[in-house]
């Protein structure tokens, strides 16, 4: 089976967060089940740098005004079609905004003529390869499906994930005529949000499966406190909505064999897991206490609860922990962790900027990682942070709720749990989860306990993969669907 996997990002070539490693596994994963995926990408400049054996399957004079080449090649183990389109995405930066973090003005043509010619690849474009499925990722890849629908090709199954429904690509409605679909797209069933246009919102009108990346978020998007304005198309679609659980690349967080961690580790010699600690706490010019090392390695925002992290942070510090933070977003969060650190410089390192490598080192080197995410569709670092024997810390949402499970009395004694849930969501919720890690850290053997457990847990792709194989199938044989839903 042949996939088009439409998406703006792909790790290692091109990250701003947990989509591209997503984009980056899946497809290593699906081969297991017999399924080559083709990764189609934007052309920035270090994704085309990267390709390797690249060759020009055809050129666009005016693709939105801009010239373009679509590449075909590979890099790193994919196997890519790139739209090398250098006035689109030959751009210094992050991959959405300038180097001052405003969005750049023109993201709606950037996308919309990326996922045009999406929606051609899989009707044909490309000579002697078609898709049997044609699987997009979030906004910007969103509107490949609605440009199929709309030039009447309904030979091609289209899936869409949303990675995060708080992402959406809305726009102006004056830019519709530019977008090249006819009038009638511009209507509840299509692209029309709210009198603007909604690329996201398309997609999920135009998608003949639904995915959101957990169960329990497919069922949070239906209600309006995490549809974020889409929970009615939400449910009109519910039949077409599943939920399946990200899984990580096994091979990129490996303790025994990261690169990018000093001393090696693993589930049968877990000791050598404590240098690590005292790199990270030397990297920080923090000293080695024998409390607890909290840890985040996240984007500073509102979703992610990093307000309540710095509300609480005192909480650590007066009972001995250390604080160390690593990540970049709201200035005034920044500002908010950099204040802490000056107060505390015995307790608490800053890191403002987004960095692999460290965060790699922070995860094997701190005893416990906290995601006290508002809402959370699945959530990697806490994943990545069981693989390294970091104890998650973790609000009770999303696909948070589904991979740890809570160091509850009935869990510790069926030595099952794997770290800490904490609801509800606010200061006291993650102030009252903080002293339980501290207490259970201080229970040395408990704490072992959950270390070594949730590095056993399985976050292969393993099952996910199999489940997006499954539905693949469905798409192409819908007898299979009825009889599965019946
Ligand atoms: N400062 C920093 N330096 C280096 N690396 C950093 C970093 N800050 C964050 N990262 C990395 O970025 C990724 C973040 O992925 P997440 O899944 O946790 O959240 P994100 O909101 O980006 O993803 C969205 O999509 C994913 C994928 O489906 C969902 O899991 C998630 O819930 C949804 O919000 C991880 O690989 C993390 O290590």
């Amino acid at each position: 089976m042949q996939i088009l996997s439409v998406t703006a990002e792909i790790f290692p070539l091109a990250k701003t967060g947990g989509l591209a490693d997503v984009a980056g596994s899946l497809p290593k994963a699906l081969q297991a089940h017999g399924i080559h995926t083709r990764s189609f990408v934007p052309g920035y400049p270090g994704v085309v740098r990267a390709l390797s054996e690249a060759s020009a399957i055809t050129e666009f004079d005016n693709l939105f005004g801009e010239r373009a080449t679509l590449l075909a090649g590979r890099a790193q183990g994919l196997d890519l079609f790139v739209l090398d389109a250098p006035g689109f995405y030959n751009r210094q930066g992050p991959l959405y905004t300038d180097t001052h973090g405003r969005e750049y003005a023109d993201n709606w043509k950037r996308f919309a003529a990326f996922s045009l010619v999406g929606s051609q690849i899989a009707r044909g474009l490309v000579t002697n390869w078609r898709p049997d499925v044609i699987h997009a990722h979030d906004w910007h890849a969103a509107m490949s499906l609605l440009y199929l629908k709309y030039a009447g090709d309904d030979s091609v199954p289209r899936v869409l994930t949303v990675h995060n429904l708080a992402f959406q690509g809305q726009f102006p409605a004056y830019y519709f005529p530019e977008l090249g679909l006819p009038a009638e797209a511009y209507s509840i069933d299509g692209v029309e949000y709210y009198g603007d246009i909604g690329f996201l919102k398309g997609g999920l009108q135009a998608a003949d499966a639904i995915t959101v990346v957990s169960p329990t978020y497919a069922r949070e998007v239906m209600s309006p406190a995490f549809g974020m304005g889409l929970e009615g198309v939400m449910n009109e679609r519910h039949v077409d909505v599943v939920g399946i659980v990200n899984g990580i690349d096994l091979e990129v967080w490996d303790p025994s064999s990261d690169p990018y961690i000093e001393h090696h580790y693993s589930t049968r010699v877990p000791l050598r897991r404590l240098p690590n600690r005292q790199v990270l706490l030397r990297q920080f010019g923090l000293p080695n206490t024998c409390g607890p090392v909290f840890a985040s390695v996240n984007r500073l925002t509102w979703q992610k609860g990093m307000d309540l992290l710095a509300a609480t942070a005192d909480e650590i510090v007066r009972n001995g922990g250390t604080l160390i933070v690593h990540g970049q977003g709201d200035e005034a969060l920044e500002a908010a962790f950099m204040d802490l650190m000056r107060r505390y410089p015995q307790n608490v390192g800053v890191s403002i900027g987004y960095d692999e490598r460290l965060a790699h080192r922070i995860h094997a080197g701190a005893d416990a990682m906290l995601v006290p995410s508002r809402f959370e569709p699945c959530g990697l670092t806490q994943l990545y942070a069981l693989r390294y024997g970091c104890v998650p810390i973790v609000s009770r949402t999303g696909g948070l709720s589904e991979t740890i499970i809570d160091a509850n009395d009935a869990a510790l004694h069926a030595h099952v749990a794997t770290g800490i849930q904490f609801t509800p969501i606010d200061k006291q919720g993650l102030r009252l989860a903080l002293r339980r890690a501290l207490r259970l850290y201080r229970l040395r053997r408990v704490w072992e306990g959950l270390r070594r457990q949730g590095m056993k847990t399985d976050c292969s792709w393993h099952r996910s993969a199999a489940r997006y194989a499954e539905l693949y199938s469905e798409l192409l044989n819908p007898d299979m669907r009825l009889v599965r839903s019946a």
